[in-house]
C-alpha cells in the first residue's frame, strides 16, 4: 500500500484494461478453527463434505462454460476420497472435525504447491472446500460474497472459483483480491465475464465495505475515495471501450495492411463465445485443457467430439473461419496426472510439449487422428501446430505425422516458435511446415532464463526485452523470405503498443483473449504500416525493455494514448 498526499492507493496486478468506480462489497472471510476444536464427530465430517460437494455440483449444473467447469472441479475436490480419508484418520486420532479438515487441507495444499503449475493454482479450490466444510461444521454463514444490493466492486482475500461462480454478475463492477495470480481461476473467469480485475493487491482488505473505490485494471491500482478527476477518467474509459467494441472490421493498419486478429481459447464453450465476437477466428486452441484433471487421456471419440464442436463454431463463418489447434502442451506449468514424470528436476527444460512424443507417441497420433476426423465431420480445414519445437527435424517429423493421419491441404500444419533455437533457425523449420506461431510467453522464459511462474522476476520475463524482440524479428524475417505466415499467440499480442511493433515486423496475425481485441484493433487502425515499421525499428534499437516500450509509446498520438490508458 502507498499513502501519498491524496487518497489511499493499493497496487496489485491488473488483469484486463477496464476501469470502474463503485462501492466495495467484501466477501465473508474464511471461518477460523476454534481453539477448543469445535463440535462434531466423523459422521458430521462426512456429512459436511458430502453437503458441500452436492451444493457445488448443483451450482455447476446451473452455470455455463468455464464457470461450470471450475465449479465441477471444486466439487470433485470435495469428493476426493483421499482428502476425506486423511481428515477421518485425524478424527480417529483424536482431533476435532474442524481441526482435521483444516490440517488435511493444509497437507494437500502443500502437495499441490510442490507440484507447481496448474495443480498449484488449484490450492484456492482446496481452501474453498475447507472453508465451506468448516462453516457447516461450525454453524456459520457460507463464506464468500454476500448478496449485492447495488452494483459493487467485490473485494476478497481470494475468491474461489465457486465464490466467483455464485456472483450476481450483473451487479459486479470489478473484482479485487489480496491473493491469487494473473493466471488463476479468478482472473480467467473475470476475463470471461469481461470484468476489470486486480489480483495480488496487498492490504486491500483494510478497505471497509461501502467505501467507494476506483479500480483500474490497466495499471493494477485501486484508489479509495477517488477524486472527481479519476471518476471522470473512468467514465471516459467506459465510453471509449463501448465505442471500440462497436468496431467489428477486420484487423488492419490505417493504410489497409491486414493483420488478422484472432482469439485464444481453451474449451468448446470458449469457442462459442469467441465466435460471437469480431475475432477473425482462433489463433490458439490450447487443447491441454481437455486433458486436465483426468487420470487418463480422453479417447479418440471424446476428442473428436470436442474438436468438432470447436471447428463447428467457426465453420463457414462470415467474420473468419480460421481455427489453429495446438497439440497437447503438457509438462512444466501444465502438468498432467498421467504423463508428468514425477521428480523431473527441471520440468520446463524437460519432456514437455512436443517432446512427449518420445515417451508417449500414441498420445499425439490419437490427437491428430481425432482432429482429422473432426475436420471431416465438420467439412472444415483446421490449422494444427505443435508446441515446444526446438529443431527442424522435430518440425519435419510433426508435419509428416500430421500428413500421415490425413491433415493435408487445405489443412495447414505448423509449429510454435517458443524456444530460442527455433527462432534463430526459423527458416529451417519453415521449410518443413506451412506456418509458425510465436509463443512469446515461453520465448521470453527461455530467452531470459526466467521461470514464467515466478512473479517476482516479471521484469526479466518482459516480452519487450531486446533479446526477445530480436528473436521475434528473426522469425518474422524468415517468414517473409519464405512467403509463409508468422503469427503471435503469446500474451504480448494483447499489448496494443506491442501490436504496432509486431505489425511493423511483418507478423501476419495476432491472437489474444477476446476482451483484448478492441484496443489492439483500434490502435492498429490509427497507424499506417510505415509508422508500425518505425515502431519496430525504434523498439529494436532500444537497449532495455522500458526504453523500447517508451520509444513506441512516443510515436502514438497522446489523445489515443490517454483514451486507451497506454
Ligand atoms: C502461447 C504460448 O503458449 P502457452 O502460454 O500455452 O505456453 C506461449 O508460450 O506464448
Ligand atoms: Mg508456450
Amino acid at each position: 500500500m502507498t499513502v501519498d498526499a491524496g487518497p489511499t492507493t493499493f497496487q496489485g496486478v491488473g488483469v484486463g484494461r477496464g476501469m470502474v468506480v463503485g462501492p466495495v462489497a467484501k466477501a465473508h472471510p474464511s471461518p477460523a478453527v476454534p481453539s477448543d476444536g469445535g463440535p462434531g464427530d466423523a459422521e458430521a465430517l462426512r456429512a459436511a463434505f458430502a453437503a458441500v460437494a452436492a451444493t457445488l455440483q448443483e451450482r455447476a449444473g446451473a452455470a455455463e462454460g468455464a464457470i461450470a467447469e471450475v465449479l465441477a472441479a471444486t466439487a470433485q475436490i470435495a469428493q476426493d476420497p483421499a482428502l476425506l480419508a486423511d481428515a477421518e484418520q485425524r478424527v480417529a486420532a483424536g482431533e476435532s472435525p474442524a481441526q482435521a479438515v483444516d490440517r488435511a487441507v493444509d497437507r494437500f495444499a502443500e502437495m499441490f504447491r510442490a507440484a507447481g503449475g496448474y495443480l498449484a493454482e488449484r490450492v484456492t479450490d482446496l481452501r474453498s472446500v475447507r472453508d465451506r466444510v468448516l462453516a457447516l461444521l461450525l454453524g456459520l454463514p457460507e463464506p464468500g460474497v454476500p448478496a449485492l444490493e447495488v452494483p459493487s466492486v467485490v473485494v476478497a482475500e481470494d475468491l474461489s472459483p465457486a465464490d466467483t461462480a455464485a456472483l450476481e454478475v450483473d451487479k459486479v463492477l470489478a473484482i479485487v483480491t489480496e491473493h491469487g495470480g494473473p493466471t488463476g481461476h479468478t482472473a480467467i473467469i473475470a476475463g470471461q465475464l469481461g470484468l476489470p480485475c486486480v489480483v495480488r493487491t496487498t492490504g486491500v482488505m483494510e478497505v471497509e465495505a461501502g467505501r467507494e473505490v476506483a479500480v483500474d485494471a490497466a495499471t493494477g491500482t485501486v484508489v479509495v475515495d477517488p477524486a472527481e478527476e479519476l471518476r471522470a477518467q473512468a467514465r471516459e474509459r467506459a465510453r471509449v471501450q463501448e465505442e471500440l467494441e462497436g468496431d467489428t472490421a477486420p484487423g488492419s493498419t490505417a493504410d489497409g495492411h491486414a493483420v488478422a486478429l484472432l482469439a485464444n481459447i481453451g474449451t468448446a464453450a470458449d469457442a462459442g463465445r469467441a465466435a460471437a465476437t469480431p475475432a477473425e477466428g482462433v489463433g490458439l486452441f490450447r487443447t491441454e485443457v481437455l486433458f486436465l484433471e483426468r487420470s487418463s487421456a480422453p479417447t479418440l471419440e471424446e476428442q473428436t467430439a470436442v474438436y468438432a464442436e470447436v471447428l463447428g463454431a467457426f465453420a463457414g463463418r462470415g467474420g473468419g473461419d480460421k481455427v489453429v489447434v495446438r497439440t497437447l502442451d503438457a509438462g512444466a506449468d501444465k502438468p498432467l496426472a498421467f504423463v508428468t514424470q514425477p521428480g523431473e528436476e527441471n520440468p520446463a527444460l524437460g519432456v514437455r510439449g512436443y517432446r512427449l512424443v518420445r515417451r508417449e507417441p500414441e498420445l499425439l497420433r490419437t490427437q491428430l487422428a481425432a482432429l482429422a476426423q473432426a475436420a471431416k465431420d465438420t467439412g472444415t480445414s483446421p490449422w494444427v501446430m505443435a508446441p515446444m519445437i526446438a529443431t527442424a527435424q522435430e518440425a519435419a517429423d510433426f508435419a509428416a505425422l500430421a500428413h500421415e493421419v490425413g491433415l493435408t491441404e487445405p489443412c495447414k500444419v505448423g509449429v510454435m516458435v517458443e524456444v530460442p533455437s527455433a527462432a534463430l533457425r526459423a527458416a529451417d523449420l519453415l521449410r518443413h511446415v506451412d506456418f509458425v506461431s510465436l509463443g512469446t510467453n515461453d520465448l521470453a522464459q527461455y530467452t531470459m532464463a526466467t521461470d514464467r511462474l515466478r512473479g517476482s522476476l516479471a521484469d526479466l520475463l518482459d516480452p519487450w526485452q531486446p533479446a526477445v524482440l530480436d528473436l521475434v524479428a528473426a522469425t518474422a524475417r524468415a517468414g517473409a523470405e519464405l512467403g509463409k505466415p508468422v503469427g503471435v499467440c503469446g500474451e504480448s499480442a494483447a499489448d496494443p503498443l506491442m501490436a504496432l511493433v509486431l505489425a511493423g515486423l511483418g507478423i501476419t496475425s495476432l491472437s489474444m483473449s477476446p476482451g483484448a481485441l478492441p484496443a489492439v484493433r483500434h490502435l492498429l487502425r490509427r497507424h499506417d504500416l510505415d509508422t508500425c515499421r518505425a515502431a519496430a525499428d525504434a523498439a529494436l534499437a532500444a537497449t532495455s525493455a522500458s526504453e523500447a516500450r517508451e520509444a513506441v509509446r512516443a510515436l502514438v498520438d497522446p489523445a489515443v494514448r490517454d483514451a486507451l490508458a497506454l
